[in-house]
């Protein structure tokens, strides 16, 4: 555990109640305070995950947003989610002001302070609370497609009959509909994928098309998602706290294309220490450039 470390989680819905308590079971800070506009939430999560917090010793509480303005790693998950068939870019005009209000409730902000994006549309919220934070870029990123990744890796680990963790492989770009699977790159126990027939006699579009479409399915069938990106945020909360510096596809400032979205990168308690550039096919390329694009549009009409 991260001694003495505050994880503030902003909105108290599913997936900020999701998130705490995988922290909690995690038992990687020290205080969880959460935060939301509806005061009668954060008292009813506050009651029900404070239940379950005898298995560690993290105090959870709620906090007012100064406080959590203070926090050593700040989770913004407040915001509007998707209904059946909604695609998340559709989600920016609710949620730019949400997090504006967030942001703003928050100053001035520990300097120090790593911010975690998490609410819809990631890419283009990470890139506007990183003008807005008015902390280094690198101190704000957003989950990206880390969570696609996982969904991509435990489709892999089931062809291939090995564990996920044994599996390097990326989802990037955006995480929303023009995301992509970097094929080229990905391997398993330094063994390319590309190179084992059971990867290549797989129709590669349909594996793409159900990774890129698992969300809308659980949005379909039960309404929110919040188990797979909790466990994400967790993991990369300890990440933070523990100084681990692993890789993982996050949301992140790339110089060469101006815009946020998913790259590998190294995470570690200043938050993210290096971009890593992985050799991508030139479809890969391209798809990654148009992803870019789209999403530099959208993110300046609300830099204005
Ligand atoms: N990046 C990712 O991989 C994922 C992102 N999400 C996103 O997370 C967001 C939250 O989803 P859910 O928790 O399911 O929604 P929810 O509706 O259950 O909770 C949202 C919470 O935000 C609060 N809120 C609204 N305005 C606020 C403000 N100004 N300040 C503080 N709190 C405020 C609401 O009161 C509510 O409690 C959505 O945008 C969703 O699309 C969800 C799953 C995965
Ligand atoms: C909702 C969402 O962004 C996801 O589960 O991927």
């Amino acid at each position: 555990m991260g001694v003495g470390s505050k994880v503030a989680v902003i909105g108290a819905g599913s997936v900020g109640a999701t998130i705490a308590y995988a922290l909690l079971m995690r038992k990687v800070a020290s205080e969880i305070l959460l935060v939301d506009i509806v005061p009668e939430i954060v008292h009813g999560q506050v009651l029900d995950l404070s239940d379950s917090a005898f298995l560690g010793s993290t105090v959870i509480r709620g906090a007012s947003f100064e406080e959590a303005g203070q926090a050593d790693v700040i989770v913004i998950t407040a915001g509007a989610k998707q209904k059946p068939d909604e695609p998340r870019t559709e989600l920016i005009a609710r949620n730019y002001k949400i997090l504006e209000s967030v942001i703003g409730s928050m100053q001035p902000l520990n300097k120090d302070a790593i911010l975690m994006v998490v609410a819809n549309p990631v890419d283009i919220l990470t890139c506007i609370a990183q003008k807005l934070s008015g902390l280094p870029r690198k101190q704000v990123f957003g989950s990206g497609t880390y969570l696609d990744s996982g969904r991509l890796r435990l489709t892999l680990s089931q062809i291939l009959n090995v564990s996920e963790l044994a599996i390097h492989a990326y989802v990037l770009g955006e995480h929303g509909d023009s995301q992509f699977i970097a094929w080229d790159s990905a391997h398993v126990g330094g063994k390319r994928l590309l190179d084992i027939p059971a990867i290549q006699k797989l129709d590669k579009d349909k594996i793409a098309k159900d990774v890129a479409g698992k969300a809308y399915e659980i949005i379909n069938l039960k309404g929110a998602t919040y188990f797979g990106i909790a466990a994400c945020v967790s993991s990369l909360t300890e990440c933070i706290l523990l100084n681990q510096r692993h890789i993982r596809p996050l949301s992140v400032y790339n110089e060469k294309l101006g815009a946020v979205l998913s790259m590998p990168a190294v995470i570690g308690s200043k938050g993210i220490e290096e971009i890593f550039e992985i050799p991508l096919a030139s479809e890969e390329q391209s798809k990654l450039e148009s992803s870019a694009a789209a999403l530099k549009e959208i993110c300046a009409q609300y830099m204005q």
